[in-house]
């Protein structure tokens, strides 16, 4: 069974497309070459959105997102600049020449440094995310190790709302996050902003994989029952010893 979003009470807007859950998936190439990068993607046809994050883009990003787009992907450029706002304000502009779909800074770089960063994609093709939590930090690391006062969900609001108000229109944070996220920026910013914003949600894992080192997660299907946009995956597919069958199993649970 492929589940149709607009099923679901968490459906944005009626006037969207069908969109079912092959369509939310982007996977994650985490990988140390482009040739390995590329094979996976050959080997997997029907997924249309790839997350190329900071091994794969170190070791050869042009040549990755050159040929993703040849194959007319969509990309997830998963960078999580965090620097003075000049310096990711320049770089964010230098990396609109990839075209990729998704660009992502973290929102603890503070307001300046989002706002310039959105200055300088305004007017292209990509959409920043603000990093808010990293999905491998649990709760006694944010307030024991980091000293953060704030527990989880309202520090994950903290970013998001700082994002939002510097200009972001979408996010990266758990599944577990998104519902109260999305009530609150439609009480603080109104119904538009709160149905339009775009939660993008890593920290997903199928039934029985491996947690690995995220620590906030949740099943696709409920990750999407929650109001996420988009799936990140990555391991759970690119680390299975049949990735095309590990594919097939989650767009098509039983
Ligand atoms: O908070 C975050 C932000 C980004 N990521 C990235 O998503 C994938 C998740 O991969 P898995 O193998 O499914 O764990 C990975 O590329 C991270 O860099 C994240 O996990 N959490």
């Amino acid at each position: 069974m492929k589940i149709n979003l607009n099923d679901n009470a968490n459906s944005r807007l009626a006037s969207e497309p069908a969109r079912t859950i092959d369509k939310q998936i982007i996977v994650a190439l985490d990988m140390p070459t482009a040739i390995a990068a590329l094979e996976l993607c050959d080997r997997l046809p029907d997924v249309t959105f790839w997350k190329v994050g900071l091994e794969l883009f170190i070791a050869d990003g042009a040549a990755v997102l050159r040929e993703l787009k040849a194959r007319q992907k969509k990309i997830f450029l998963d960078l999580k600049l965090h620097d003075i706002p000049n310096t990711v304000g320049s770089a964010c502009r230098v990396a609109t020449k990839y075209g990729a779909d998704f660009l992502t800074i973290h929102a603890a770089g503070g307001r300046a440094m989002m706002q310039a960063a959105q200055t300088e994609i305004a007017g292209s093709a990509t959409q920043l995310l603000a990093i808010s939590l990293l999905t491998s930090i649990s709760a006694s690391e944010l307030n024991n190790d980091l000293q953060v006062a704030l527990d989880v969900p309202e520090y994950v609001w903290q970013m998001i709302s700082m994002a939002q108000a510097s200009g972001l229109t979408g996010a990266v944070c758990s599944p577990h996050e998104v519902k109260d996220l999305r009530s609150r920026l439609r009480l603080e910013f109104g119904e538009e902003i709160g149905n339009n914003f775009c939660f993008v949600t890593p920290g997903v894992r199928p039934t029985g994989s491996d947690v690995g080192d995220q620590r906030r997660v949740m099943t696709p299907q409920a990750a999407i029952a929650a109001g996420a946009n988009y799936l990140v995956i990555g391991r759970p597919i690119t680390a299975a010893a049949d990735p095309v069958a590990a594919w097939q199993a989650i767009i098509n649970p039983v």
